[in-house]
């Protein structure tokens, strides 16, 4: 085996390499290959929804209301439940492991509802180990003698290697001794339960192509935890303080996350190691459906660097002038379970993880499905990667060069018929997604620097220092010729050796100024695909950040209204509440109150009434008993109406009403001479005969009063109403009622009777 301590001391610093994805649409194609795995039903008499029709056949059979569903799959072969890790490893790993040493990609994942088997497929028990642990344990296998020294291929944190000295290699061993030792008495070894984490070997190598060649193995270990990406392997975060990390794109277009740690181990043992304290890390939580479910997506890396044309010099490996770099990275993907909600009862954070879950799973399947219309159809539509980190992650896999491979995990149980529905369909559309088959390419030649590729060291000479050999320096003497033509034919040697030499130098300075043109230019592009990244970045968070004040404002503005609308809705309901208690009262009340005002309205009217009628029969006796009455007395006495009310109803006197009249000063009988009088008479008045005549001078006689004018007349001043009756004893009498005209303000007449005189004519026989 290969120690360090053997290896020659190349004290040059060689520059770094990156694998090379051909990026020829022409390369060979080849489909995702898709497995399926069924897990054992977890009670032997559970029902089950899978037949198993052939060794790459299976039928999903479902029965509801003694209606038989059966769909058929056809996968690249079926792992039943018998099957064991081994058989699963060498049909689905081995031949990932094959193209791994060959400087090949690979991605392998597992695919499947919750608790159906991945993380059991894939990392497996340490008795019964996965995929995983196979893996590692047959790259060790396989490379075991063939290793380069520790820290000689270094990362250069930016997805490439560095190959650097033995020297400096040296110095970062010592300095990873030191700190493993500071840490050891730090902090307790890392073991998984008390024990050094191993598992079981059974063996298995892969025969090296080349074997002049030195592997280095790289680990690194990532999880995807709510479209977050974190590094399961960073020493410096503990327990949930893990840092997000970001995804970014490498020259030769691989992805890779940005400051994750990538560890080189020497051993399976130290591989474990890093696999066991990364999954420590891991997320995992207790749901219905599985005790110990991933709750994000894990991804363990596996990247094999292959130094070739390694020289062996007396035994010991030297890394010649020009040597050739290959890397081949395989990436083994658990994917959390798919999972409904109405089954797993999730609520809380591990919901928002199972939505988080199924939205990737979800773009998983859209990015594949649109490549796979884009193949098939020739379409060139945008496969959205960007949409979650898993896709994104491992869009160089799909768009790139490689081999991808898919574990699709079946628990046949009859309650996940449903669910393996959706994953078989899953699992049909992956299978006619094409990948690019990777060629075997021609190693990338590391081409060390021209000071370094000059197996001579640099000598200082006066006035300057040449890369040249030198030119042979000796003692004779010049007259024996024998002495100088040796000593010439050594300088002519040296001479045409510097000359060969200095050629070899010019080629090689020439083509690695070519070299680092080509490299520079290379960066450029980068720089520049960099720089105009992140300013879309830059301009995509500025919207984003106005995206989310714009969102705020209205968020508050919908608070503002939220919270006038449940005040108004709070006082609504106060209200509502209150007339409950208080409107019977207050109805109640009410209705009294019209009750009372009604009735003072009632009595107000009634009292009107008794008074309009009162003053009705006032003047029906007035007219009956022939009394004149002062209209102004009736308005006084409506005005002392009570009073009036009290007032006997007995016919009143004639002599003493008309002597209460007659006192009245405003309706005193006129006597002046100017006065005329409109005298109305009966149609046929009976002829008095008397010498004794009513007193009107002046008079003008009607019987019928027709028009208003005979009463306005202004020079009428006087009214006297003449009627004619039979008296008890059958004798005539004439009753003169007699009155002033008075103008009204409206244009009109009143008359104001003021006295009565009654004549009676008795026969003197009677
Ligand atoms: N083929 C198998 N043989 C025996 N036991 C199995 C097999 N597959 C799965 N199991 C058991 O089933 C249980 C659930 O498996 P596992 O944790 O691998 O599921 P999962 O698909 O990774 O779930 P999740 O998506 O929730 O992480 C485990 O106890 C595991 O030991």
């Amino acid at each position: 085996m290969y120690t360090s301590s053997k290896c020659t001391p190349t004290p040059r610093k060689l520059r770094r390499e990156k694998t090379t994805l051909s990026t020829n649409s022409d390369c060979e194609r080849e489909p995702v290959h898709v497995y399926c795995r069924l897990r054992p039903l977890t009670e032997n008499l559970e029902a089950s929804c899978v037949k198993l029709l052939s060794s790459q056949e299976l039928a999903l059979v479902c029965e509801t209301k003694g209606v038989r569903k059966e769909i058929r799959y056809k996968f690249k072969h079926i792992f039943t439940a018998y099957s064991t890790q081994k058989e699963v490893f060498d049909h689905v790993a081995y031949p990932l492991l094959e193209d791994l040493l060959k400087g090949k990609n690979g991605l392998l994942f597992t695919y499947g509802v919750t608790g159906s088997g991945k993380t059991y497929t894939l990392s497996g028990e340490q008795n019964n180990p996965g995929v995983m642990p196979r893996c590692i344990d047959t790259i060790f296998n396989s490379i075991r003698d063939f290793q380069a020294p520790k820290f000689v291929i270094k990362s250069d944190k930016m997805n490439g290697f560095e190959v650097q000295t033995e020297e400096d290699a040296m110095q970062d061993r010592l300095k990873d001794v030191r700190n493993k030792s500071c840490n050891t008495r730090c902090k307790t070894p890392r073991k998984v339960n008390g024990e050094k984490v191993s598992y079981a070997n059974d063996g298995t190598r892969i025969p090296l192509l080349h074997d002049n060649s030195l592997y280095s193995v790289f680990v690194s270990y990532i999880e995807i935890y709510n479209n977050s990406v974190f590094d399961l392997l960073d020493e410096q975060c503990s327990g949930r303080s893990l840092q997000n990390k970001i995804l970014r794109e490498d020259s030769q277009k691989n992805m890779y996350v940005n400051g994750a740690v990538e560890v080189e181990v020497k051993s399976a043992e130290e591989a474990y190691e890093a696999f066991n304290s990364g999954q420590k890390r891991k997320r995992m939580g207790y749901t219905v459906l599985n005790a110990e479910s991933s709750r994000s997506h894990s991804v363990f890396n596996i990247r094999v660097v292959q130094l070739e044309q390694v020289a062996w010099v007396d035994g010991k490996p030297t890394i010649p002038d020009r040597n050739l770099i290959t890397i081949g990275q395989l990436s083994l993907v658990d994917l959390a379970g798919s999972e409904r909600t109405n089954r797993t009862q999730n609520t809380g954070a591990r919901l928002k993880e199972a939505s988080s879950i199924n939205n990737s799973l979800m773009t998983l399947r859209t990015c594949l499905e649109i490549l796979r219309e884009n193949q098939y159809t020739k379409t060139n539509k945008m496969v959205p990667y960007r949409d979650s980190r898993l896709t994104y992650l491992f869009k160089h896999y799909f768009e790139g060069e490689g081999s991808v491979q898919m574990i699709v995990c079946v628990n046949p149980s009859a309650d996940d018929f449903e669910e393996n529905l959706h994953v078989m369909k899953f699992a049909e559309m992956t299978q006619d997604v094409k990948i690019t088959k990777t060629e075997l390419k021609t190693p990338k030649t590391v081409i060390k620097k021209a000071a370094d590729r000059i197996q001579t060291p640099m000598k200082i000479k006066s006035g300057g220092f040449t890369l040249l050999p030198d030119i042979p320096v000796g003692q004779f003497d010049i007259e024996n010729a024998e002495e100088v033509e040796p000593y010439i034919d050594k300088i002519i040697r040296a001479l045409k050796h510097r000359k060969n030499k200095a050629k070899t130098v010019d080629r090689e300075i020439k083509e690695s100024t070519e070299e680092f043109r080509k490299r520079l230019v290379d960066l450029n592009q980068e720089h520049t695909l960099n720089k105009t990244e992140v300013a879309s970045l830059k301009q995509m968070i500025r919207r984003q950040k106005q995206k989310t004040h714009n969102l705020e404002v209205k968020i508050k503005d919908l608070e503002n209204v939220n919270m006038d609308v449940s005040s108004k809705n709070d006082e609504l309901q106060e209200r509502k509440k209150k007339p409950n208690k208080k409107s019977p009262w207050s109805a109640k009340k009410m209705g009294q109150e019209l009750d009372a005002k009604l009735r003072k309205q009632r009595e107000h009217l009634n009292a009107a009434i008794k008074t309009k009628e009162f003053q009705l029969q006032k003047v029906r006796d007035i007219l009956n008993n022939e009394t004149i009455v002062d209209p102004l007395d009736l308005e006084t006495l409506t005005d002392k109406e009570n009073a009036l009310t009290q007032t006997p109803k007995s016919t009143v006197d004639h002599q003493s009403r008309r002597n209460v009249i007659s006192s009245t000063p405003r309706h005193r009988r006129s006597r002046s001479v100017g006065e005329v009088w409109l005298e109305h008479n009966a149609v046929k008045p009976v002829p008095l005969g008397t010498v004794l005549q009513p007193s009107m001078k002046k008079r003008k006689s009607v019987s019928k009063l027709t028009k208003a004018g005979d009463v306005t007349n202004p020079k009428q001043s006087k009214y006297c109403l003449v009627t004619q009756d039979q008296d008890t004893d059958g004798e005539v009498e004439t009753k003169l009622y007699k009155g002033d005209i008075v103008p009204t303000c409206g244009g009109g007449a009143q008359v104001i009777f003021n006295d009565v005189e009654r004549l009676t004519q008795e026969s003197p026989t009677s």
